[in-house]
């Protein structure tokens, strides 16, 4: 289902390239003095303008042939030819459930048949999934077919129609610093450049722009979702700046595998989005990113536990419930798991885990002194049976009112690969989104994109990457409300505000609903009740007896 949406506005334009909005941005400046707050409204007029055009996309992705990188290719490939395949539980049909942009909708206001709600997709012109065009990059040379089948995701019922079209992919080789991963990743290791860190690096350059020549795609980007490394350590007059960074690449300092795939997506103009949690984005790269203004995101993204927990945390605090302690253990057994079995990896991922509760726990001084924390801790096993089926198991124990205590135990099992799919799905076409979209604030002669920093994707990530000084916002709805206000700006539309008034005042005060046919206004509609029986009307109004204007 997909709708054609009109914003019947003055404050919108439509032309045949562009969507231009007028929009007033609110927000408030607050001043504290002791316990005093004043609290200023103020607003700004923006111009949005959002380039209708959508490109034919390329996503390139490092780790190819891991776990993820198959599982999003071939779940896009069986949306593509609407494949259906027998299980146990009965057929099975191809959907992108998981995907905030293609499985989620976003409430427009109401209509004569009550609310509307339209797929979040359908609000701005943006790639569909089933148009990706995919490649990248494996340190393992095992097409994807083969590696389809060493995942353990898919039935094999769906894996023998998708075969075919999986095993003619074949990841080009990689660039491979042993101590940047486990040492148990070794043995997948027969794919793999060779030459100077320098040399490795254009050739990454090169293979994009190979792959955007002989593909035919109009952009690329390219998203890391290879196995998580360890952090690297920040070092002046090594990663601190651009022009530092790009001295130690040539001279072969310390630099990550990651972070040379940021810096050659970077100088090739393609945004670059890190899924794993390792430190890639060192203030060199951030910089390079500025300069050349091209977009970055990340960190890890945020599929399961953490994204419950994102939810949780925030309902507990907002509710002046005090979670106390919080315990997040896993056990999973592919070769993420495995590769997070040793300490260096395991501790990245660790503090990507560790942070999501701090923006909601700082939010709530009645609840929390200043710098009290609840006890953390993440546990995370590899257990080989198991394959991709996670195993979560959580528990929140919380503070409630008189001495009271509150613990919540959950259990969760899923393919933690098709968590994180619909996530790489949407943190690019979200990326592609976003570099068509320009903002020009009252007063400003030229439109201006979005910071090179996309803190847009902070629904997507667990460690948000944000622009330096800006706040880290974990809780999910309002990371997932920015996402649908913005949205909502470029077409002109004020921030949803659930207020719902017209059903909260004693008289509704809205004028009655036109209705549209063919897109043209008709007449309102008299509606005559009959008896006085109480008929609750789409916009709230209880009529007693007699006439009644309802436009229907
Ligand atoms: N739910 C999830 O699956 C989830 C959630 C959040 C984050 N992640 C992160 O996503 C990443 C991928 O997860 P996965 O389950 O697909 O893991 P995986 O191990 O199945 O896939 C990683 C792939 O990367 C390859 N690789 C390793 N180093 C490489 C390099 N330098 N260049 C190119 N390829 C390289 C490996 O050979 C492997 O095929 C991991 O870092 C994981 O922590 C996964
Ligand atoms: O998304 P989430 O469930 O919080 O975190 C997950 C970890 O618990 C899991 O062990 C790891 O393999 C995945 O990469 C993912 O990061």
């Amino acid at each position: 289902m997909s709708f054609n949406i009109d914003v019947n506005s003055p404050n919108v334009r439509y032309t045949d390239t562009h969507i231009e909005s007028e929009y007033e941005y609110q927000t408030s400046s607050v001043h504290k003095e002791g316990n005093r707050v004043t609290v200023t409204p103020r607003t700004t007029k923006m111009t949005f303008r959002t380039d209708r055009r959508v490109p034919k996309l390329g996503v390139m992705l490092v780790g190819w042939g891991g776990n993820n990188g198959t599982t999003v290719t071939a779940a896009v490939l069986a949306n593509k030819l609407d494949l259906t395949w027998r299980t146990k539980m009965g057929m099975k049909k191809a959907n992108y459930f998981g995907s905030l942009l293609q499985a989620s909708t976003v409430c427009l206001g109401s209509g004569p048949e009550g609310e509307v709600n339209v797929p979040l997709r359908d609000l701005l012109p943006m790639a569909h999934p089933n148009d990706i065009v995919f490649d990248g990059w494996d340190i393992s040379s095992m097409d994807l077919g083969s590696a389809m089948e060493r995942a353990q995701v898919f039935d094999w019922s769906l894996q023998e129609q998708l075969r075919p079209h999986m095993s003619g992919l074949k990841p080009r080789p990689s660039i491979y610093f042993p101590d940047f991963i486990a040492a148990n990743q070794e043995d997948r290791a027969d794919n793999v450049l060779t030459g100077s860190m320098a040399e490795q690096m254009e050739q990454i350059r090169a293979d994009i722009r190979d792959f955007r020549q002989s593909s035919g795609v109009d952009k690329v980007i390219v998203l890391w979702t290879a196995n998580t490394e360890r952090f690297c350590d920040i070092i002046p007059g090594v990663n601190d700046t651009a022009k530092n960074l790009l001295a130690a690449i040539k001279t072969g300092a310390a630099v990550s595998p990651s972070t040379l795939f940021a810096v050659a997506s970077i100088l090739e103009g393609c945004a670059y989005i890190n899924g794993s949690p390792q430190n890639t984005f060192v203030p060199g790269a951030i910089e390079l990113a500025v300069q050349k203004g091209v977009f970055i995101g990340g960190d890890d993204f945020k599929s399961g536990q953490t994204k419950i927990k994102s939810v949780l945390v925030d309902f507990l605090v907002s509710s002046g419930i005090k979670p106390k302690s919080i315990v997040s253990y896993n056990h999973l057994g592919n070769n993420d798991g495995k590769n997070l079995s040793a300490p260096e990896q395991f501790r990245s991922k660790e503090i990507s885990k560790s942070n999501v509760v701090d923006d909601m726990v700082q939010s709530n001084p009645i609840l929390y002194q200043p710098g009290e924390k609840p006890d953390h801790c993440v546990v995370i096993k590899y257990v080989p049976y198991v394959a991709d089926s996670k195993r979560a198991m959580d528990e929140y124990t919380s503070e409630i009112m008189m001495g009271g205590t509150n613990t919540i135990a959950l259990h969760n099992t899923c393919e933690d690969s098709l968590l994180a799919s619909p996530i790489i799905l949407d943190l690019v076409i979200l990326t592609e989104l976003c570099e068509r979209i320009a903002v020009r604030p009252q007063g400003e002669e030229d439109f201006q994109s979005f910071h090179s920093v996309l803190a847009l994707l902070s629904f997507l990530c667990k460690a948000p990457l944000v622009p330096s000084g800006t706040p880290v916002i974990n809780a999910f709805f309002r990371q997932r409300a920015s996402i649908i206000n913005i949205m909502r700006a470029c077409l002109g539309l004020p921030p949803q505000n659930h207020m719902l008034l017209e059903h909260k005042l004693q008289r509704n005060f809205l004028p009655p609903q036109a209705a549209y046919i063919n897109g043209h206004v008709t007449a309102s509609k008299k509606v005559v009740l009959t008896n006085g029986n109480h008929v609750p009307q789409t916009n709230g109004i209880h009529a007693q007896g007699g006439d009644a204007d309802i436009a229907l």
